[in-house]
């Protein structure tokens, strides 16, 4: 990848350094103006893909050189200009942009990425990429690596989210900066000229990108179940015998709303797993990409079981705190009443005992299983596995963790829905409801489990393609 990375990088070296620094054999030098965080940050990402790197300060002396890796090397703004090859970084904030015009000689011919973010969205004012450039018409500027968070740069991480948007007007220095982008981990995607350099750099601003899409999902299962349970447990009952169950709203309803949106939002985490191979068995062949929306969805797994958790965790403490009501204490002393009136000793009924013992083992196992798979997410706890580990853990635990939960969900139902009671109003109870999808996820989980299936899709995986795939010579031979 270095070797790729040199010739373009040394090419078209326009340096009009007077006194030129003694270059290290080595990678490429790339510099850096400021020594910020973000300098920083680049600067422990570009030496660990094997650039050479010198950083240029107001005043080298005063920054402590502990914070920056081995082999970097901390100079003045003018020499550090002067001893990059082709490719300068501006790390500075674009309000002082104008105190380094005095480096325009130096910078003549280079190639200058500006890093800067906006710091507001729809200003419609000039980019600071294109105020850059109009101070230095000389420099060849590109705009980009406006991940999102200096983090991700320093640590390589690079998903969907953590791509990197590069323009320039001059295609050459555009392709130098998409080839150093590669070579550092990230995957950078050509957005065209320095015109949609405004868009790069609000891009940083618009908060949890990645996050839209399964907050409004879990959000409208919310509304949903919360609004059918009020239904049917306080609005028609008051409306019909003018029962006033309204105190039920804070706790009560949230806490019936709360399980169900976390067990259709966890079937949501593995439904996706499933449809994809079911393209991989239908089309015969791995190599084509999925349908937008289907990567669209795979891309947020990890979101969806992030807000699944968070349901659980939430039903959890209100489910705890369900016995310090005041209600509570007034239906135990009701029933007590009421027992001793029809002289009854022992009210416990076996069969009820086990239900609910069955029940609080299942939803904390499930509660457990859900946490280790929350930890796990954590790219700095995920990074310690091996990839069989990580599959392991977040498919077959996860799996284990919907299981739990559907058990918890069918002993907390028992039997009930077989009685007409349970329906009043023709409404099924909330929890067959929010059975449905991961009971059908479940099911198809062990129907793709069939040897017949598991094989085919095991050699899909491994690079297999159906006979209709086939180039026609390969056919024909
Ligand atoms: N692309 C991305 O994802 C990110 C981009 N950024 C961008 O990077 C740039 C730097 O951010 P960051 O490193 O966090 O900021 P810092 O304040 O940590 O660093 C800025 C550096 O600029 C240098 N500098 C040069 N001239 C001046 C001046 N006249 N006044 C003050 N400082 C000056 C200073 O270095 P010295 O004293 O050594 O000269 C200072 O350390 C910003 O434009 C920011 O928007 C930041 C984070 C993420
Ligand atoms: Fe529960």
């Amino acid at each position: 990848m270095q070797n790729d990375m040199k010739t373009p990088l040394l090419a078209g070296a326009a340096s009009d350094a007077s006194e030129p620094l003694p270059r290290c054999p080595g990678g490429p030098v790339i510099s850096i103006i400021g020594s910020g965080d973000f300098s920083r940050s680049l600067a422990i990402r570009l030496v660990a893909c094997g650039f050479r790197v010198v950083v240029g300060s107001r005043n080298p002396n005063r920054i402590d050189r502990g914070l920056f890796p081995d082999g970097v090397d901390i100079r003045s703004q003018k020499e550090a200009v002067d001893s990059a090859e082709r490719v300068v970084f501006a790390a500075v904030y674009p309000e002082h942009y104008y105190t380094l015009v005095g480096l325009r000689r130096q910078l003549a011919g280079k190639v200058l990425v500006d890093v800067s973010s906006a710091t507001r969205l729809n200003s419609g004012e000039q980019s600071n990429a294109e105020k850059l450039a109009e101070l230095f018409p000389e420099s060849r500027v590109v705009k980009g690596f406006n991940v999102i968070s200096a983090w991700a740069l320093q640590a390589g991480v690079h998903d969907g989210s953590r791509q990197v948007l590069i323009c320039s007007d001059c295609s050459t220095s555009k392709d130098t900066v998409l080839q150093l982008a590669r070579s550092m981990g990230f995957s950078p995607m050509d957005v065209g000229g320095l015109c949609q350099s405004r868009d790069i750099e609000e891009a940083p601003l618009i908060l949890f990108p990645s996050w839209g899409g399964p907050i409004l999902t879990t959000f409208i299962l919310f509304l949903f179940f919360y609004g059918y349970n009020s239904l049917k447990h306080i609005l028609l009952p008051y409306l019909d015998k003018g029962q006033n169950n309204f105190h039920q709203l804070p706790l009560v309803t949230m806490n019936e709303t709360l399980p169900a949106v976390a067990l259709v939002t966890l079937a949501l985490v593995y439904l996706p797993g499933l449809v994809a191979a079911v393209f991989q068995l239908c089309r015969g062949t791995k190599y084509k990409r999925f349908p937008r929306w289907l990567d669209h969805w795979l891309c947020r797994r990890k979101q969806l079981g992030l807000l699944s958790f968070l349901c659980v965790v939430l039903h959890a403490v209100y489910s705890m705190c369900l016995t310090l009501r005041r209600a509570a204490g007034y239906t135990l002393l009701n029933a007590a009443y009421h027992q001793v009136k029809a002289d009854v000793e022992n009210s416990s009924v076996g069969q009820q005992v086990w239900r609910s013992d069955l029940y609080l083992s299942c939803g904390i196992l499930g509660f457990g299983v859900l946490t280790l798979l929350a930890i796990t997410s954590l790219p700095s706890v995920g990074n310690a596995f091996n990839w069989r580990e990580f599959t392991f853990v977040q498919s077959g635990l996860g799996y284990t963790a919907l299981t739990l939960s559907i058990m918890h969900t069918l002993f907390f139902g028992w039997d009930f829905a077989f009685f007409p009671v349970a329906y009043p109003y023709y409404l099924p109870p909330m929890y067959l409801l929010a059975l449905i999808l991961p009971c059908i996820v479940l099911v198809g989980r062990l129907f793709l489990a069939l040897p017949c299936l598991t094989l085919r899709l095991a050699k899909i995986r491994r690079g297999w393609e159906s006979a209709r795939h086939w180039p026609r010579n390969n056919q024909d031979g």
